[in-house]
């Protein structure tokens, strides 16, 4: 079983309106409130593609109520560690081409809630794997995620690292089954740079990663693709699809979910995963929030996978 860690989930509301200016009132639509947060993304998205996933994290108040009951009503287990104070709620506004997202810091959290997390992870039978995804909430310890990726290791799991913390430089140590930068994460976190016009640059940054303890690298792109990397070779893919792009939030998360969906039991068919993926966060982007991934299957067939090294 694939299990999520998402510390500090989210009520995302999704509203669009027609351009905004300050000091007057803007007027939004079609508001839409969901309960997320990456690493619940990443369950919502491996249980629509078929795999047995549930989902760790805090949660708080009558925000955490609805996330916690909307996954499940989604048809995803939830073991919630209950915080004081309220879930935050992000706020993502499109205005025609623009996309505004307001991300709060969360509800704070306490040593006591920690040691459930990791009480929670020691008696968790089934678990394979533990996607680690997101922010940290505030007064998190600050050895909190090598407290866990240490329970994980100990029980013979292993673990995937989607963070955008300065943490990731220091973590990757750990031997993570899989981390999924983006390029500006690269840059910011590692201090490399990769251009896909000089792909020397990405197999130069592949091989760092993996020197620094990375087993395998799912590099993001964005509109323009991604990279894989094994350690033993890297391939290149992008869905050539024009699509609209309506809100890029939760696309990653979705990316990963699919890739690992279809990766994860079969660590040789990287080509179908990496359609997949590509498929997934093509049509993720034409949605406000993760839509239903209704053209997915369409949108594989226009793929293009190749090997780079
Ligand atoms: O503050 P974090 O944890 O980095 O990001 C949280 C978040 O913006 O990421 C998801 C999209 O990736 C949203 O569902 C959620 O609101």
């Amino acid at each position: 079983m694939i299990y999520t860690l998402t510390a500090n989930p989210a009520i995302d509301y999704n509203i669009t309106c027609d351009g905004l200016e300050p000091n007057c009132v803007t007027r939004t639509r079609d508001a839409v409130y969901s309960p997320n947060g990456k690493g619940l993304n990443v369950s919502f998205a491996l249980h629509h593609f078929g795999k047995d996933t549930a989902i760790l994290g805090f949660f708080a108040g009558f925000s955490g109520r609805f996330i916690v009951e909307g996954a499940e009503a989604k048809g995803v287990d939830v073991h919630p560690v209950w915080t004081d104070g309220i879930t935050r709620v992000n706020v993502f506004l499109n205005a025609q081409d623009r996309e505004f997202n307001m991300v709060n810091a969360g509800a704070a959290v306490n040593p006591a809630n920690e040691q459930e997390i990791y009480d929670l992870i020691d008696s968790l039978e089934d678990m394979e794997c533990l996607v680690i995804s997101g922010s940290l909430p505030p007064h998190t310890s600050e050895d909190f995620l090598s407290q866990v990726i240490s329970r994980v290791k100990a029980r013979g799991a292993e673990f995937v690292l989607d963070i955008s913390s300065p943490q990731l430089s220091d973590l990757i140590a750990e031997e993570p089954l899989l981390i999924k930068p983006n390029d500006d994460e690269l840059l910011d976190i590692f201090g490399l740079e990769v251009s896909l016009e000089d792909e020397q640059t990405v197999v130069d940054a592949m091989a760092e990663l993996h020197k620094k303890g990375a087993k395998n690298v799912l590099l993001t792109l964005g509109g323009k693709g991604a990279y894989f990397s094994n350690g033993k070779h890297i391939w290149y893919a992008r869905c050539t699809v024009p699509v609209k792009v309506l809100s890029t939030v939760c696309a990653g998360d979705s990316t990963l979910a699919a890739f690992l969906s279809m990766w994860h039991d079969d660590p040789e068919h990287v080509e179908d995963a990496l359609r997949l993926a590509m498929a997934t966060g093509a049509n993720v982007v034409e949605c406000a929030g993760q839509g239903d991934f209704a053209k997915v299957d369409e949108y594989r067939q226009h793929v293009e996978v190749r090997a780079i090294a």
